[in-house]
Parts: C-alpha cells; sequence; structure tokens
C-alpha cells in the first residue's frame, strides 16, 4: 500500500498543521473539503471553488453509481476530467448514503442491497464494487472503506455488532485496493460512543493499516457534547504520523474544536446547503439574510475574506436576491460560505504554525457563544 507523505509541520497541543502530498496536488491541513456529491460543488464554478484555498473536494459513490453511472463517468475520462476538477479528490463509499437516502435496503454480510432513490433501480454495494467504483471508475485519489454508519442511539452490543461488520468490510475493502501507485485508501472508525469500542474499532484498523483514518458515526445526530466526547477518547489512538479526517463535520465551533483535539480533515453539505437557503456564515455563526434587518444594510459579509462574494456585494443586494429568487442568490451565498470555511481553515492553520492556536480558540468561541446569545 503506497502511502501519501503526510508532513505535520507544526502541533500546539492536540491540534496539528502540515501537508498531505497527493500526486494531484498538496492538501493543507487542517482542511475542509467542499461537497461535490454530483460532480459539482453546488452552484460553484471549479476555478471558484479552487480560488476559496481549497485543496480538495468530496464526491459520492451513491450519488454517481446512480447518475450518470459510475462506468459512464470512467468512459467519460473519469470524475476529474467530467468535473474539470483538477485537484485531489476524495470519495466517500457509499454506505451512509445508502443509509439516508434510500428507502428499500437490505443489509447481508455481503453488502447492502438497495433501490435508487431516483429511479427505483436495484443495486448492490460490497466493499468490491465500492472500491472498483471509487479508485478504478471515478478514480478518486483518497477512497474511503465500504462501512456501516452506525445509527446514534443504539446499544453497545448494536454498535460492536456494526462496528465488526465495518472492520470486516475494511479488510475486504482493502482486499479489492490492493497496492496503487498514487491512489490511497482511508479506514473509518466507528463504535457508536462507546469508548471501548471506539478504541477496539482503531486499533483493529490499524492491524489492517490504512492511508488514513476517518472519524464515523459522529455527526448523526448525537449533538455537539456528545461528539467533542468522542472524539477526545478516539483521536487519541489514531497513528499521529496519518491523517484523520471527521466525516460529515460540520458548522464552524465543530471544527475548531475537533482541530483541538487532533482531527485533520472535514467535509460537511452546511456551506453550500444553508447557502442556498440564505444563511451566511461568520464566526459569529450565521445570519439569514432574507431577514428585514438587512434590506437596508449596504456593508458586504466579511470585507476580510479574499472573495468577491464576501467583499463586494452588500448585504441589501443579497437580501433582493433572495427575495426575488434570483438564482445569483445561491451561488454568491454558497460562494461566500465556501470562502468562509476556507478561511477559517486558514486561519487555523496560521495560528498552530505560531503556537497560538489557544488564543485563536477562546477569541473564536467568544465570538460564536456572542453570535448565538
Ligand atoms: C444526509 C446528509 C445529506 O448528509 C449530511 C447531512 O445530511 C447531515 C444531516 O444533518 C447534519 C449533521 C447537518 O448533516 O448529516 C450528514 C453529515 N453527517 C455525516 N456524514 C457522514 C458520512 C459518513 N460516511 C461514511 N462512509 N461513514 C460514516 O460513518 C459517515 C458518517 C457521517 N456523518
Amino acid at each position: 500500500m503506497t502511502t501519501f507523505p503526510y508532513e505535520i509541520h507544526a502541533t500546539d497541543g492536540a491540534a496539528r498543521t502540515g501537508v498531505l502530498k497527493t500526486s494531484r496536488g498538496d492538501i493543507r491541513t487542517p482542511a475542509f473539503m467542499p461537497v461535490g456529491t454530483a460532480a459539482t460543488v453546488k452552484a460553484l464554478y471549479m476555478d471558484q471553488v479552487r480560488e476559496t484555498g481549497a485543496d480538495i473536494i468530496l464526491g459520492n459513490t451513491y450519488h454517481l453509481m446512480l447518475r450518470p453511472g459510475a462506468e459512464r463517468v470512467k468512459r467519460l475520462g473519469g470524475l476529474h476530467k467530467f468535473s474539470t476538477w483538477k485537484g485531489p479528490m476524495l470519495t466517500d463509499s457509499g454506505g451512509f448514503q445508502v443509509w439516508s437516502l434510500s428507502k428499500l435496503r437490505k443489509m447481508t454480510e455481503e453488502g447492502v442491497k438497495f433501490r435508487s432513490h431516483i429511479d427505483g433501480s436495484e443495486h448492490n454495494l460490497t466493499p468490491e464494487r465500492s472500491i472498483e467504483i471509487q479508485a478504478d471508475l471515478l478514480g478518486a485519489d483518497i477512497s474511503m472503506q465500504l462501512d456501516e454508519c452506525t445509527p446514534f442511539g443504539c446499544s453497545e452490543a448494536e454498535a460492536r455488532t456494526s462496528m465488526e461488520l465495518s472492520i470486516r468490510w475494511g479488510q475486504r475493502s482493502k482486499a479489492a485496493f490492493g497496492t496503487r501507485d498514487s491512489q490511497a485508501l482511508f479506514g473509518i472508525v466507528q463504535g457508536s460512543v462507546f469508548e471501548n469500542l471506539r478504541r477496539e474499532s482503531a486499533e483493529r484498523l490499524i492491524e489492517t493499516g490504512y492511508d488514513g483514518y476517518a472519524i464515523g458515526g459522529l455527526a448523526v445526530g448525537e449533538g455537539f457534547e456528545k461528539m467533542c466526547d468522542v472524539l477526545d477518547f478516539t483521536t487519541p489512538h489514531l497513528p499521529s504520523e496519518r491523517p484523520r479526517y471527521l466525516m460529515g463535520v460540520g458548522k464552524p465551533i465543530d471544527l475548531v474544536e475537533a482541530v483541538a483535539r487532533g482531527v485533520d480533515m472535514f467535509d460537511c453539505v452546511l456551506p453550500t446547503r444553508s447557502g442556498r437557503h440564505g444563511q451566511a456564515w461568520s464566526d459569529h455563526g450565521p445570519i439569514n439574510i432574507k431577514r428585514a434587518e438587512f434590506a437596508e444594510d449596504d456593508s458586504p459579509l466579511n470585507p476580510e475574506i479574499d472573495c468577491p462574494a464576501s467583499r463586494d456585494y452588500s448585504k441589501a443586494y443579497l437580501h433582493h436576491l433572495f427575495r426575488s429568487g434570483e438564482y445569483l442568490s445561491a451561488m454568491l451565498l454558497s460562494w461566500h460560505n465556501i470562502a468562509y470555511f476556507q478561511h477559517l481553515t486558514a486561519r487555523m492553520r496560521a495560528a498552530i504554525a505560531a503556537g497560538e492556536f489557544e488564543a485563536f480558540r477562546r477569541e473564536f468561541r467568544g465570538k460564536w457563544e456572542q453570535g448565538q446569545a
């Protein structure tokens, strides 16, 4: 298994900053990966995504295998050529999306049979098929093992059964992945909210050996405090020399607190999804631009961010676009939100490099809590 070199340039407490070097470019960590579910970061051109500072974007096996079809993407040159994204891409393996999107599904040791939420067609996703789709057909730089995202609120016994299935599916994912020159495979830690299961999952993933380690089974309704608790007793068991990726997270405060606990990579639909509905993010939390208070506010969203959407448009204009149902509304707010998340990770990287992360974290929490008041 060829691992992507991961250089840690500085640490500050449990926080780290560094570079994950891939054949399609470097990923500066802590890194936020914009979600590009259907081969697009919704409402943005890929050039804009790049200019926000994003080094890597995420794609989804589930969505692309259903539409346009993984073999079709391959025939069209793979996901990078198809989407025109030239940097590294990470793809999720599909299990989580089956659970969150597909109604009719049947789980077995072999894999998961499900019906498409688009046209009801029947599909069968196994660890082997997931790796074939991610690494061979889409051409992801980083593939994720197929796992089962253990639902929040299950019993310890249920969490163990689920975690052990993910361990076995990880081993089959790795066997199917084999040894590749310029692609990586990440394992996914499960174990729900149980410390012993999380530790055992981490230890058994390390025995299998992966290029990076994701923390799954979070951002599934457990809440902020419980997520932080799970990170407290999970990240210390992960290899310090490999990247740690917290899947599906999250709000700005989640990123800051997870970086403080040693997480390096993140992805979340929040910036683009909430942007389409009028939410603009900042260190103080979200504002909803449709509110009447912004109707004549001619200040920009955030002049400190080097992004036209954050700097060159007034809140009043954005308010007008949303009130008028103009397409440009979703485009500008998604663009600003992605730029804000990249601005946040850039500030965290700088703070860790300067040995000032705790001061950054304290100042951020002050602004965040003030904004929530
Ligand atoms: C279903 C949908 C679109 O995905 C987002 C978003 O809604 C929503 C709903 O509420 C919020 C929390 C805001 O985020 O939850 C999703 C983000 N949380 C999340 N994504 C994950 C992806 C995962 N992938 C794998 N392979 N394994 C996992 O264990 C896993 C866990 C995850 N947790």
